[in-house]
């Protein structure tokens, strides 16, 4: 029950949910100003420049960085454009551009950067799909750790460097998108990830042949049955890379070894059920608690930090994984060309612990949707049904919805903790909320923004 206010004996939670739709409001005004203003203050300069004259010059250029700038280190980069995006927040906005196809944006290169901007353009246009290279400008103040918690990982910790987190020093964001064409100064994508008014540092184009290593699916499947001792044991496919969900009993031994005597001094199983013990010998002293959500490496970063804060005499005493399995850092000696030369991925990029959701609209739901006019379509003059602004269709707009929902855009906490919580996005000119249930999402509502973002 929410509690009631004192002063109108309304719920407290509906006034706070009203309160929030004012801020997002209040906060897409202020962003549109700002883009407003910056374009302003773009074209204003280039006029004052193309005048030129006594009393209008234009201000002096700004003092050359100096010559070994770049050899230091000292980088200054300046976007070369913003992106106008189908997203106007971080909540709803596809984690990777792939999960949602008809997700559409525009980046105009500014005048700033070249003086005629299509010129840095050409050529562009005989590649299907371009890197953007751009800032998480959104990230509030710059905060990073050296482990993250995907969303897909559900609460697990992995390295920074081993995940696409926005959360990282540098705030840079690198995104596959399409090229759908190419207007003067303004190129036209989809497939992004990347809100309204991110700034853009680089484009290049996607070349198969130099950025995509030949790939081989490796099977997450059984892992060799040989239990020789072999220090680099394999899969039956060539590779060395387990999947740690699939780990079954006796799939993985550590093993610790004294190292001065090489003894064995004990050694830990790691079962299908979600705590391990080891069979612990007096000194050894090694136990830890695994689960299988947790990634092999991770389980063996544990068992060593209890190694070597258990026995401080012990401390050369070492944690290694038997025959069957081996640590991702000791996958050191990949082949770097010829037939095995191939690219692989995490595991759980593949086989996520959190699983994909069905999607579907209920009737209401649906109908708004449908009164949508596309974009670029002129309707009749006097309608005043809502229109998109990139989408171009409704069906384009179900798809995306179905892309955002489908890969369950809400953060671990959400998940967790605020299952029955109604759901808010944007997406072009349309609110969506909608709730989970388990394994699914439904629409329950697409409304037209009040304020549609890049109009303002
Ligand atoms: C997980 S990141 C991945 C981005 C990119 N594909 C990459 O791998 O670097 C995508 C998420 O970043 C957030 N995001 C997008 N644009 C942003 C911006 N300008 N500032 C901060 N966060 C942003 C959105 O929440 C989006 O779901």
């Amino acid at each position: 029950m929410s509690p009631l206010c004192d002063c109108c004996g309304e719920k407290l939670n509906q006034q706070v949910s009203v309160m929030r739709k004012e801020i997002k409001n209040l906060r897409q005004m202020l962003d549109g100003a700002l883009r407003a203003h910056r374009k302003h203050m773009n074209s204003l300069q280039s006029a004052v420049s193309q005048i030129g004259g006594k009393d209008q010059a234009p201000p002096p250029p700004p003092p050359p960085p100096p010559q070994d700038a770049l050899e230091r280190g000292h980088v200054q980069t300046v976007p070369i454009g913003y992106i106008n995006s189908c997203f106007s927040e971080k909540n709803g906005t596809p984690r990777q551009p792939t999960i949602c196809g008809p997700s559409r944006a525009e980046l105009r290169i500014e005048q700033s950067v070249f003086n005629n901007p299509g010129h840095a353009l050409v050529g562009l246009e005989q590649y299907s799909h371009v890197w953007i290279i751009f800032l998480f400008h959104k990230n509030g103040h710059l905060n990073y750790k050296a482990k993250v918690k995907p969303p897909r990982l559900n609460g697990q910790r992995v390295g920074v460097y081993s995940t696409r987190s926005p959360h990282r020093p540098n705030a840079l964001g690198l995104t596959l998108a399409r090229l759908d064409k190419i207007v003067g100064d303004t190129i036209h994508l989809s497939n992004i990830d990347m809100i309204d008014g991110t700034p853009v540092l680089d484009i290049k184009p996607y070349i198969s042949e130099y950025d995509s290593p030949h790939t081989r699916v490796v099977m997450d499947s059984e892992p060799s049955d040989s239990n020789t001792d072999e220090p680099n044991a394999t899969t039956e496919e060539g590779s060395d890379i387990l999947n740690p969900h699939n780990v079954s009993e006796t799939d993985v031994q550590l093993t610790v070894k004294r190292q001065r005597t090489d003894d064995n001094v004990g050694s830990l199983f790691i079962r299908d059920t979600c705590e391990a013990d080891a069979p612990v010998t007096d000194s050894s002293r090694v136990s830890a608690q695994c689960s299988l959500s947790k990634d092999l490496y991770s389980v063996l970063e544990e068992v060593t930090a209890y190694v070597s804060q258990g026995d401080p005499g012990q401390s050369e005493d070492q944690v290694s994984f038997s025959p069957k399995t081996k640590p991702p850092e000791l996958k050191v000696d990949r082949p770097c060309y010829g037939e095995d030369a191939y690219s692989t991925i995490a595991g759980w990029i593949r086989d996520p612990p959190v699983g994909s959701l069905d999607v579907r609209f209920t009737p209401h739901a649906e109908r708004e949707l449908a009164e949508f006019l596309p974009a670029h379509l002129s309707g009749p003059p006097e309608s005043d049904r809502p229109r998109f602004r990139f989408l171009r269709s409704p069906e384009e707009a179900a798809a995306a919805i179905r892309g955002v929902l489908s890969a369950d855009p809400r953060s671990v906490y959400r998940r967790t903790r605020c299952e029955d919580k109604l759901f808010f996005f944007t997406l072009d000119t349309a609110d969506i909320t909608c709730w989970f249930g388990q394994g699914f999402a439904e629409v329950l509502q697409v409304r037209p923004v009040e304020r549609p973002i890049g109009l303002m």
